[in-house]
């Protein structure tokens, strides 16, 4: 965990990725997409905690059709900036079985994460996966698994705010920031 002094430090030193206006448009044109795709497929949508949580709150409003709502709980960075193993803290539960299945995350980094999910959702018998990701980082190696729905692309640093954490600080900022090199 950072401490107040060092997370504002960490800021302070930030690069500036995507200003809380991108982050808007970009929340009104996935929103869009996914209206389009899945209106009339009654899903049942699962936020994958911690970092989805900024990303689902400001998503579902803009979802003007019937829809379930859960979470899962999945993590595997930790307070590092480097993935290791998944620890999953809550799994998918027995209600996905039938379901046309919507999961959101915040981003979608070397796809790990993302594919576990799907396994795990898929061999609980949904009928059908999609997943919705507010970023892709761009790290120039193939991932285990592509996004149906993607915000927006990031260049391939480690990135902060709109949900997603540095050491636990700054999940809680309305743009994207980059840790400068
Ligand atoms: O594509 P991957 O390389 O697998 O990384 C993506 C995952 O990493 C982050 O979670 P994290 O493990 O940091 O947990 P958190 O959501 O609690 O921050 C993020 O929220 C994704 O779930
Ligand atoms: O770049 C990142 N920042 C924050 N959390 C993350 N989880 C995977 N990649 C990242």
């Amino acid at each position: 965990m950072l401490d107040a002094n060092k997370a504002l430090d960490v800021l302070n030193n930030a690069e500036l990725i995507a200003s809380s206006e991108k982050v808007s448009e970009t929340l009104a044109q996935i929103a869009s997409e996914i209206t389009v795709a899945l209106s009339d497929k009654h899903p049942l949508v699962l936020s994958v905690m911690g970092g989805a949580v900024v990303f689902t709150g400001q998503l579902l409003p803009k979802l003007s059709f019937p829809l379930d709502f859960d979470y899962i709980h999945v993590t595997r960075y930790g307070n590092n900036t480097q993935g290791g193993l998944l620890d999953w803290k809550v799994m998918p539960r027995e209600n996905v079985a039938g379901r046309v299945v919507l999961v959101l995350d915040d981003i979608l980094d070397e796809g790990h994460t993302l594919a576990a999910i799907r396994e795990k959702v898929l061999s609980l018998g949904a009928s059908a996966f999609y997943s919705a990701v507010f970023t892709d980082k761009q790290i120039g190696k193939q991932k285990p698994i592509q996004a149906d729905f993607v915000g927006m692309q990031l260049p391939n640093k480690y990135v902060f705010g709109f949900g997603m954490d540095v050491q636990g600080a700054w999940r809680n900022l309305p743009a994207i920031y980059a840790m400068k090199e």
